[in-house]
Protein backbone atom coordinates (compact mmCIF):
# COMPACT_ATOMS: atom_id res chain seq x y z
CA UNK A 1 0.00 0.00 0.00
CA UNK A 2 1.66 3.43 -1.14
CA UNK A 3 1.07 6.31 1.77
CA UNK A 4 -1.69 8.72 0.94
CA UNK A 5 -3.19 6.35 -1.69
CA UNK A 6 -6.48 4.24 -1.41
CA UNK A 7 -6.35 0.76 -4.00
CA UNK A 8 -8.85 -1.10 -4.69
CA UNK A 9 -7.79 -4.59 -4.08
CA UNK A 10 -9.88 -7.63 -4.49
CA UNK A 11 -10.89 -12.00 -5.25
CA UNK A 12 -13.42 -9.92 -8.02
CA UNK A 13 -10.90 -8.57 -10.64
CA UNK A 14 -7.64 -10.55 -9.55
CA UNK A 15 -4.21 -9.22 -10.55
CA UNK A 16 -5.35 -5.52 -10.98
CA UNK A 17 -6.10 -2.70 -8.45
CA UNK A 18 -6.90 0.95 -8.86
CA UNK A 19 -5.65 3.27 -6.62
CA UNK A 20 -6.76 7.18 -5.69
CA UNK A 21 -4.85 9.71 -4.33
CA UNK A 22 -6.37 10.66 -0.64
CA UNK A 23 -6.40 13.86 0.76
CA UNK A 24 -8.47 13.11 4.07
CA UNK A 25 -10.39 10.07 5.63
CA UNK A 26 -13.99 11.76 6.38
CA UNK A 27 -15.74 8.93 7.59
CA UNK A 28 -14.85 5.13 9.14
CA UNK A 29 -17.17 2.67 10.84
CA UNK A 30 -18.13 -1.01 11.12
CA UNK A 31 -21.40 -1.89 10.46
CA UNK A 32 -23.61 -5.09 11.18
CA UNK A 33 -22.92 -6.09 7.17
CA UNK A 34 -19.38 -4.03 5.93
CA UNK A 35 -16.76 -1.54 6.66
CA UNK A 36 -17.81 2.13 5.73
CA UNK A 37 -15.55 4.69 4.75
CA UNK A 38 -15.48 8.42 3.38
CA UNK A 39 -12.63 9.83 2.11
CA UNK A 40 -11.76 13.25 0.10
CA UNK A 41 -9.87 12.32 -2.77
CA UNK A 42 -7.44 14.52 -4.33
CA UNK A 43 -9.34 14.80 -7.79
CA UNK A 44 -12.60 12.32 -7.51
CA UNK A 45 -14.24 14.50 -4.68
CA UNK A 46 -15.52 12.44 -1.97
CA UNK A 47 -15.50 8.68 -2.60
CA UNK A 48 -17.92 6.16 -0.19
CA UNK A 49 -15.84 2.92 -0.21
CA UNK A 50 -17.71 -0.25 1.03
CA UNK A 51 -15.34 -3.13 2.47
CA UNK A 52 -12.37 -1.59 0.21
CA UNK A 53 -14.45 -1.56 -2.80
CA UNK A 54 -15.33 1.97 -4.41
CA UNK A 55 -19.17 2.30 -4.30
CA UNK A 56 -19.40 6.17 -6.07
CA UNK A 57 -16.99 9.49 -6.48
CA UNK A 58 -18.52 12.59 -6.60
CA UNK A 59 -16.69 13.03 -10.36
CA UNK A 60 -18.53 10.10 -12.15
CA UNK A 61 -21.26 8.89 -10.13
CA UNK A 62 -23.57 10.69 -12.33
CA UNK A 63 -22.50 7.97 -15.42
CA UNK A 64 -23.77 5.37 -12.94
CA UNK A 65 -26.37 6.90 -11.03
CA UNK A 66 -28.35 8.30 -14.23
CA UNK A 67 -27.88 5.35 -16.35
CA UNK A 68 -29.40 3.01 -14.31
CA UNK A 69 -32.45 4.81 -13.53
CA UNK A 70 -33.23 6.47 -16.91
CA UNK A 71 -32.46 2.90 -18.93
CA UNK A 72 -35.56 1.74 -17.33
CA UNK A 73 -37.86 4.63 -16.31
CA UNK A 74 -37.25 5.70 -20.29
CA UNK A 75 -38.25 2.82 -21.15
CA UNK A 76 -41.47 2.21 -20.05
CA UNK A 77 -44.93 5.44 -20.71
CA UNK A 78 -45.63 6.33 -17.51
CA UNK A 79 -43.60 4.66 -14.70
CA UNK A 80 -45.66 5.60 -11.44
CA UNK A 81 -44.81 3.24 -8.51
CA UNK A 82 -40.64 2.60 -8.26
CA UNK A 83 -39.00 0.02 -6.08
CA UNK A 84 -35.36 0.73 -5.57
CA UNK A 85 -33.39 -2.22 -3.70
CA UNK A 86 -29.53 -1.04 -2.04
CA UNK A 87 -28.61 2.64 -3.21
CA UNK A 88 -28.62 3.75 0.40
CA UNK A 89 -26.21 6.78 -1.11
CA UNK A 90 -29.60 8.34 -2.40
CA UNK A 91 -27.96 9.22 -5.92
CA UNK A 92 -30.64 6.80 -7.44
CA UNK A 93 -33.59 8.47 -5.55
CA UNK A 94 -32.48 11.70 -7.18
CA UNK A 95 -32.32 10.42 -10.76
CA UNK A 96 -35.82 8.59 -10.16
CA UNK A 97 -37.27 11.80 -8.37
CA UNK A 98 -36.69 13.87 -12.44
CA UNK A 99 -39.81 11.67 -13.54
CA UNK A 100 -42.58 13.57 -12.82
CA UNK A 101 -45.44 10.81 -13.61
CA UNK A 102 -43.72 8.74 -10.27
CA UNK A 103 -46.31 8.97 -7.57
CA UNK A 104 -44.41 6.52 -4.80
CA UNK A 105 -41.04 5.53 -4.27
CA UNK A 106 -39.32 2.44 -2.53
CA UNK A 107 -36.37 1.97 -1.43
CA UNK A 108 -34.71 -0.75 0.26
CA UNK A 109 -31.59 -0.37 2.09
CA UNK A 110 -30.09 -3.28 4.40
CA UNK A 111 -26.81 -1.03 5.74
CA UNK A 112 -28.78 1.75 8.40
CA UNK A 113 -25.14 3.12 8.27
CA UNK A 114 -24.60 3.86 4.34
CA UNK A 115 -27.54 5.54 4.77
CA UNK A 116 -26.63 7.63 7.75
CA UNK A 117 -23.53 8.40 5.73
CA UNK A 118 -25.49 9.75 3.05
CA UNK A 119 -27.35 12.15 5.03
CA UNK A 120 -24.61 13.58 6.67
CA UNK A 121 -23.34 16.42 4.33
CA UNK A 122 -20.11 14.12 3.09
CA UNK A 123 -21.95 12.99 0.56
CA UNK A 124 -24.40 15.53 -1.30
CA UNK A 125 -26.51 12.98 -2.94
CA UNK A 126 -29.20 12.83 -0.26
CA UNK A 127 -31.00 15.39 -2.19
CA UNK A 128 -33.06 12.54 -3.45
CA UNK A 129 -34.13 11.15 0.10
CA UNK A 130 -36.08 15.21 0.64
CA UNK A 131 -38.56 13.71 -1.83
CA UNK A 132 -42.19 13.41 -0.60
CA UNK A 133 -42.98 10.22 -2.60
CA UNK A 134 -39.72 8.61 -0.58
CA UNK A 135 -40.51 6.00 1.87
CA UNK A 136 -37.31 4.40 3.30
CA UNK A 137 -37.03 0.56 4.25
CA UNK A 138 -33.90 -0.31 6.04
CA UNK A 139 -33.46 -4.12 5.29
CA UNK A 140 -33.54 -6.99 3.16
CA UNK A 141 -34.21 -6.50 -0.01
CA UNK A 142 -34.61 -10.12 -0.78
CA UNK A 143 -37.22 -10.30 1.72
CA UNK A 144 -38.90 -7.67 0.98
CA UNK A 145 -39.48 -8.05 -2.28
CA UNK A 146 -40.86 -11.83 -1.20
CA UNK A 147 -43.62 -9.88 1.04
CA UNK A 148 -44.22 -7.02 -1.93
CA UNK A 149 -47.59 -8.10 -3.42
CA UNK A 150 -47.83 -9.10 -6.93
CA UNK A 151 -47.72 -6.67 -9.67
CA UNK A 152 -47.07 -3.71 -7.20
CA UNK A 153 -44.50 -1.66 -9.19
CA UNK A 154 -43.94 -0.27 -12.89
CA UNK A 155 -40.06 -0.97 -12.19
CA UNK A 156 -37.35 -2.12 -9.70
CA UNK A 157 -34.05 -0.75 -9.79
CA UNK A 158 -31.45 -3.20 -7.97
CA UNK A 159 -28.58 -0.83 -7.10
CA UNK A 160 -25.81 -3.25 -5.67
CA UNK A 161 -22.40 -3.47 -4.53
CA UNK A 162 -20.66 -6.64 -5.74
CA UNK A 163 -21.71 -10.51 -5.25
CA UNK A 164 -19.35 -11.04 -2.47
CA UNK A 165 -20.62 -9.99 0.62
CA UNK A 166 -24.66 -8.40 2.17
CA UNK A 167 -25.05 -8.55 -2.30
CA UNK A 168 -24.52 -11.61 -3.14
CA UNK A 169 -27.96 -12.62 -3.12
CA UNK A 170 -28.93 -9.99 -5.26
CA UNK A 171 -27.18 -11.95 -7.86
CA UNK A 172 -29.21 -15.17 -8.02
CA UNK A 173 -31.66 -16.69 -9.20
CA UNK A 174 -34.70 -16.61 -6.12
CA UNK A 175 -34.08 -13.05 -6.01
CA UNK A 176 -34.87 -12.44 -9.56
CA UNK A 177 -37.96 -14.64 -9.29
CA UNK A 178 -38.94 -12.06 -6.52
CA UNK A 179 -39.14 -9.31 -8.58
CA UNK A 180 -40.73 -10.83 -11.42
CA UNK A 181 -43.49 -11.19 -9.04
CA UNK A 182 -43.33 -7.90 -7.72
CA UNK A 183 -43.13 -6.16 -11.24
CA UNK A 184 -46.96 -5.76 -13.28
CA UNK A 185 -47.47 -7.15 -16.38
CA UNK A 186 -44.42 -5.00 -18.55
CA UNK A 187 -42.86 -3.29 -16.07
CA UNK A 188 -39.43 -3.24 -15.94
CA UNK A 189 -36.15 -4.39 -13.91
CA UNK A 190 -32.44 -2.49 -14.02
CA UNK A 191 -30.23 -4.71 -12.35
CA UNK A 192 -26.05 -3.77 -11.51
CA UNK A 193 -24.36 -6.05 -13.67
CA UNK A 194 -20.56 -5.76 -13.36
CA UNK A 195 -17.77 -5.50 -16.52
CA UNK A 196 -17.97 -7.17 -19.94
CA UNK A 197 -14.01 -7.16 -19.07
CA UNK A 198 -13.79 -8.99 -16.22
CA UNK A 199 -17.28 -10.89 -15.44
CA UNK A 200 -18.09 -12.61 -18.63
CA UNK A 201 -19.57 -15.44 -16.27
CA UNK A 202 -21.23 -14.10 -13.81
CA UNK A 203 -23.16 -12.05 -16.99
CA UNK A 204 -23.61 -15.52 -18.64
CA UNK A 205 -25.30 -16.43 -15.46
CA UNK A 206 -27.38 -13.83 -15.10
CA UNK A 207 -28.74 -13.65 -18.58
CA UNK A 208 -29.38 -17.95 -18.27
CA UNK A 209 -31.74 -17.42 -15.28
CA UNK A 210 -33.01 -13.45 -16.69
CA UNK A 211 -34.23 -15.42 -20.04
CA UNK A 212 -35.90 -18.14 -18.01
CA UNK A 213 -37.78 -15.65 -15.68
CA UNK A 214 -38.31 -12.63 -17.51
CA UNK A 215 -40.85 -13.24 -20.99
CA UNK A 216 -40.54 -10.04 -22.11
CA UNK A 217 -37.49 -8.42 -23.53
CA UNK A 218 -34.10 -9.22 -21.75
CA UNK A 219 -31.11 -6.96 -23.07
CA UNK A 220 -27.79 -5.97 -21.73
CA UNK A 221 -26.15 -2.41 -21.69
CA UNK A 222 -23.36 -0.98 -20.62
CA UNK A 223 -21.32 2.45 -19.70
CA UNK A 224 -18.12 3.97 -18.40
CA UNK A 225 -17.57 4.69 -15.01
CA UNK A 226 -13.23 5.84 -14.14
CA UNK A 227 -13.43 4.62 -10.56
CA UNK A 228 -15.13 0.96 -11.43
CA UNK A 229 -13.27 -2.14 -12.34
CA UNK A 230 -11.86 -1.89 -15.93
CA UNK A 231 -13.69 1.20 -16.24
CA UNK A 232 -16.95 0.05 -17.05
CA UNK A 233 -19.89 -1.37 -15.80
CA UNK A 234 -23.29 -2.95 -17.14
CA UNK A 235 -26.51 -3.19 -16.77
CA UNK A 236 -29.34 -6.22 -17.20
CA UNK A 237 -32.83 -4.53 -18.22
CA UNK A 238 -35.42 -7.05 -17.87
CA UNK A 239 -39.45 -6.59 -18.39
CA UNK A 240 -41.83 -9.27 -17.61
CA UNK A 241 -44.92 -10.57 -20.08
CA UNK A 242 -47.53 -8.01 -21.02
CA UNK A 243 -46.84 -4.56 -23.04
CA UNK A 244 -43.78 -4.58 -25.47
CA UNK A 245 -40.89 -2.63 -23.75
CA UNK A 246 -38.25 -1.82 -26.13
CA UNK A 247 -35.22 -1.28 -24.44
CA UNK A 248 -33.14 0.29 -27.69
CA UNK A 249 -35.85 2.42 -28.30
CA UNK A 250 -36.41 5.20 -25.33
CA UNK A 251 -40.22 5.92 -25.86
CA UNK A 252 -40.66 8.49 -22.39
CA UNK A 253 -37.68 10.60 -23.08
CA UNK A 254 -35.75 12.46 -20.59
CA UNK A 255 -35.42 15.68 -21.61
CA UNK A 256 -39.40 16.07 -21.88
CA UNK A 257 -39.51 15.03 -18.32
CA UNK A 258 -35.96 17.27 -18.04
CA UNK A 259 -38.57 20.10 -18.93
CA UNK A 260 -41.72 19.13 -16.86
CA UNK A 261 -40.31 18.99 -12.93
CA UNK A 262 -38.48 21.52 -10.76
CA UNK A 263 -35.25 18.52 -10.65
CA UNK A 264 -34.20 18.88 -7.05
CA UNK A 265 -30.90 18.07 -7.83
CA UNK A 266 -27.90 18.98 -10.57
CA UNK A 267 -29.31 18.25 -14.12
CA UNK A 268 -28.10 15.26 -15.84
CA UNK A 269 -24.22 15.44 -16.57
CA UNK A 270 -24.37 12.37 -18.80
CA UNK A 271 -27.68 10.07 -19.80
CA UNK A 272 -29.27 11.59 -23.09
CA UNK A 273 -31.12 9.36 -25.48
CA UNK A 274 -28.31 9.21 -27.64
CA UNK A 275 -26.16 7.49 -25.08
CA UNK A 276 -29.61 5.42 -23.79
CA UNK A 277 -29.55 3.70 -27.61
CA UNK A 278 -25.98 3.23 -27.82
CA UNK A 279 -25.46 1.78 -24.35
CA UNK A 280 -26.90 -1.48 -25.69
CA UNK A 281 -24.40 -1.87 -28.68
CA UNK A 282 -21.88 -4.65 -27.44
CA UNK A 283 -18.30 -5.68 -28.73
CA UNK A 284 -18.56 -9.28 -30.49
CA UNK A 285 -16.65 -11.26 -27.22
CA UNK A 286 -19.78 -10.16 -25.30
CA UNK A 287 -22.34 -10.62 -27.86
CA UNK A 288 -21.42 -13.83 -28.67
CA UNK A 289 -22.04 -14.37 -24.95
CA UNK A 290 -25.50 -12.55 -23.97
CA UNK A 291 -27.37 -12.66 -27.20
CA UNK A 292 -26.84 -16.33 -28.01
CA UNK A 293 -27.85 -17.33 -24.32
N1 LIG B 1 -24.96 2.83 -5.19
C1 LIG B 1 -23.57 2.82 -5.47
C2 LIG B 1 -23.25 1.98 -6.65
C3 LIG B 1 -23.01 0.53 -6.37
N2 LIG B 1 -22.62 -0.13 -7.60
C4 LIG B 1 -21.51 -1.06 -7.61
C5 LIG B 1 -20.43 -0.68 -6.64
C6 LIG B 1 -19.26 -1.66 -6.71
C7 LIG B 1 -18.71 -1.81 -8.11
N3 LIG B 1 -17.64 -2.79 -8.13
C8 LIG B 1 -19.81 -2.16 -9.09
C9 LIG B 1 -20.98 -1.20 -9.02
Amino acid sequence: VIPGWFSEISPMWPGEAHSLKVEKILFQGKSDYQDVMVFQSATYGKVLVLDGVIQLTERDECAYQEMITHLPLCSIPNPKKVLVIGGGDGGVLREVARHSSVEHIDICEIDKMVVDVSHLDLLNFTVGYEDPRVTLHVGDGVAFLKAAPEGSYDAVIVDSSDPIGPAQELFEKPFFESVAKALRPGGVVCTQAESIWLHMHIIEDIVVNCRQIFKGSVNYAWTTVPTYPSGVIGFMLCSTEGPEVDFKNPINPIDAIENQTKSIGPSLKFYNQEIHSAAFCLPSFAKKVIEAK
